[in-house]
């Protein structure tokens, strides 16, 4: 399926009822946890993990053996401004890192036993300044999202979401200031390291975003392309795509989240299928994820994007896993169990 207008899009996401996550399984998933040989929820997250993962996967005993990471690249027209510590040709330069193997994401994805795909989407043609004008026409941005939503195979067990886009913290800190408010300072961050110097240029660049596309405001499709970007645009498509095949997906950092923040404000229940695996140390994140109601697995100060926060969370749902499926009830353990009182 692709969509063929932004009000197409906006049926798909706002439209009800959604598919729905299987909450026998879930309760199949709590009832074999809480006969392990442990306290009751006494591994707190990981247990929470688990029944995530079967009331998504509706098996009772969910698994991790199929794990696709996809990574998405864009090019943004708005690192004219100074705002990134890297220049623009940086992008292509890790897309070639990432298809050599050479990039942290290759070694995260390897050793979590995902296997990890690349996504370029015209990154010899960059966005458009959106503080001159929309980041993305209509075309544009169907597009990148329709890129997104076919990327997504329905036969994984978990899906991750990536990127790489020298200058999209900027695109991200802005959508973010559209539709949540507050102080841009907020959800502006340092990003790839830049200067102070830097970070009052990229705060005064997302200022002027949003006085320019201020007609906008009311409408978070809109915003997401006139301020947005195609890598941000093809991850809100494949998160679309994970809810409507009920796949469980595993947010990386402040730029993925910020991507599909406008499936939120549309129609929050849209990411229920939805975990967060870390917070970035980008400024903005931790209050985005707030907004998004989500706790992240992780907090280890990481900023790379790629998926490499995702990923490295991955290991934890394995490790979730592993307990769930071989620790013993402390019936076959022949230990007491909780007293009655
Ligand atoms: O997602 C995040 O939390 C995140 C935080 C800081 C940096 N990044 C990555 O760094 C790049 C964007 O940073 P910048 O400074 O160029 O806007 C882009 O390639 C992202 O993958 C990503
Ligand atoms: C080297 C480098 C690697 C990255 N990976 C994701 N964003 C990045 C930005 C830079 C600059």
């Amino acid at each position: 399926m692709t969509f063929s207008s932004l009000q197409a899009l906006r049926e798909a996401i706002t439209s009800l009822p959604l598919p729905l996550s299987d909450a026998d399984a879930e309760k199949a998933v709590w009832a074999r946890q809480d006969s392990l040989t442990k306290p009751p929820r006494s591994l707190g997250m990981l247990e929470d993990s688990v029944a995530f993962l079967g009331r998504w996967q509706r098996k009772a005993k969910p698994t991790l053996e199929r794990i696709d990471i996809l990574l998405f690249a864009g090019s943004h027209g708005v690192t004219a401004r100074g705002v990134s510590a890297f220049p623009s040709s940086v992008t292509g330069q890790m897309v070639a890192n990432f298809e050599h193997g050479g990039a942290a994401i290759n070694q995260l994805a390897a050793l979590a036993g995902a296997s990890l795909s690349i996504h370029s989407l015209d990154i010899d043609k960059p966005t458009g300044d959106f503080t001159e004008h929309a980041a993305l026409d209509d075309d544009e941005f169907l597009d990148a999202v329709n890129a997104g939503y076919t990327a997504v195979k329905d036969d994984c067990d978990l899906l991750v979401l990536g990127e790489m886009g020298i200058g999209n913290t900027t695109p991200a800190a802005a959508i973010c200031s559209a539709l949540f408010g507050g102080a841009v300072e907020d959800w502006t961050g340092r990003g790839t390291g830049i200067d102070d110097q830097g970070l009052r240029r990229k705060i005064e660049t997302v200022r002027a975003g949003l006085t320019r596309h201020l007609d906008k405001i009311s409408d978070p499709l809109a915003i997401a392309a006139a301020l947005g970007g195609r890598e941000l645009a093809a991850i809100l498509g494949a998160a679309l795509a994970a809810r409507h095949r009920r796949v469980p997906l595993l947010l990386d950092g402040f730029v993925v989240s910020a991507a599909i923040a406008p499936l939120h404000v549309l129609n929050p229940p849209i990411l229920d299928h939805v975990l967060a695996g870390h917070v970035s140390a980008e400024a903005g994140h931790g209050r985005l994820l707030e907004k998004l109601n989500k706790s992240p697995l992780l907090s280890l100060g990481m900023r790379l994007g790629e998926g490499s926060g995702a990923a490295t969370a991955i290991m934890i749902l394995k490790a979730a896993l592993a307990c769930f499926h071989g620790m013993a009830s402390f019936a076959e353990a022949g230990i007491q169990d909780k007293h009655d009182t």
